[in-house]
C-alpha cells in the first residue's frame, strides 16, 4: 500500500522501459515479476503486457467463488492475467492474523487456479540460523500439505523482523538459513516443479551481490520503489549470471 494505483501505473510504466532495455533482462537471464496491490492490478497489467515482466498480487482467498464479501479469487486473478500470487506474506499473518490454516488453504487456491504460489516464510525474531531455518521449513511443510513438487512454487525468504528496516538481515545468516532451506527442498521437492528460492526484507541495491548463490533473486519492497534503483538491482542480478 506505499504507491497509489497512478503512482505504480507510473513506476510499471518505467520498470517496462527497463525490461525491454536490459540485455539481461531480454536474454531471460533475470526474470523480474511484480506484484502490485490489488486496485493498482489492471493499471499495471497494461503498462507491463507487452513486457518480459509478469504480474500477480499479493493475496487470494481460499475460495474460488461464492458468499466472501472483500475476498479475492484467484479464479478472477487469472482473468486479470496475474500468473503468480503470494502467500503468507509476514503481514498477512501479523496484521490479519491469517494462521497456518489459512496458509495452507491459500497455498492450495493459487496451485488449484495455476497460479505460480510466492510463499512467505521466516522466523519472528532474530535468532540462529539453524533455528530460523528450523521454523522456516516448518512453515514450508505445512503450506505444501503433502504436495511434493508438482507446481512452480517460489518461496520468499522473509525474516519478519527484517522487513521495513533500514537494512536487510546480516548476510551470514540468509545464507546459513537459505541453504539449510535450500537443501531442504532439495530432498523434499526435487527439481519437480521447480522451486525457487529468494530473500526479501529490506532488500536493496548491493544485497544480492552479498548473498551470492545461496538464493536465487530478491523480493523486493521498498527499495524498488525509484526505477533507477531497481535498475541497478537488475545490473547486481546480471552480474551473478
Ligand atoms: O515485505 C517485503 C516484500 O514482500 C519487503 O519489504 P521491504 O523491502 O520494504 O522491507
Amino acid at each position: 500500500m506505499y504507491l497509489g494505483v497512478d503512482q505504480a501505473a507510473e513506476w510499471a510504466d518505467a520498470v517496462a522501459l527497463i525490461a525491454s532495455t536490459h540485455d539481461a533482462v531480454r536474454s531471460g537471464a533475470v526474470r523480474l515479476f511484480v506484484l502490485p496491490s490489488l486496485p493498482a492490478t489492471v493499471a499495471v497489467s497494461a503498462k507491463l503486457s507487452d513486457s518480459a515482466v509478469a504480474w500477480g498480487a499479493q493475496d487470494l482467498h481460499w475460495d474460488d467463488r461464492g458468499a466472501v464479501t472483500g475476498g479475492t479469487s484467484g479464479a478472477d486473478l487469472v482473468e486479470l492475467g496475474c500468473t503468480l500470487v503470494e502467500v503468507g506474506h509476514a503481514e498477512r499473518r501479523k496484521i490479519f492474523g491469517e494462521d497456518a490454516g489459512v496458509t495452507r488453504r491459500k497455498f492450495a487456491a493459487a496451485t488449484r487456479n495455476g497460479l505460480t504460489p510466492v510463499l512467505c516464510v521466516g522466523e519472528r525474531e532474530p535468532m540462529p540460523a539453524a533455528d530460523a531455518a528450523a521454523e522456516c521449513i516448518a512453515q514450508l511443510e505445512s503450506a505444501f500439505a503433502g504436495d511434493r513438487g508438482s507446481t512452480e512454487v517460489i518461496v520468499a525468504y522473509e525474516p519478519e523482523w527484517a522487513i521495513g528496516q533500514p537494512q536487510p538481515a546480516p548476510p551470514e545468516h540468509v545464507r546459513a538459513v537459505a541453504d539449510i532451506v535450500r537443501e531442504h527442498l532439495a530432498s523434499t521437492r526435487g527439481t519437480a516443479g521447480e522451486t525457487t528460492l529468494i530473500y526479501g526484507g529490506s532488500a536493496g541495491i548491493g544485497t544480492l551481490s552479498s548473498l551470492g548463490d545461496s538464493v536465487d533473486g530478491l523480493f523486493l519492497g521498498r527499495f524498488a520503489h525509484n526505477p533507477a534503483d531497481f535498475a541497478r538491482i537488475i545490473d547486481d542480478a546480471a552480474a551473478l549470471t
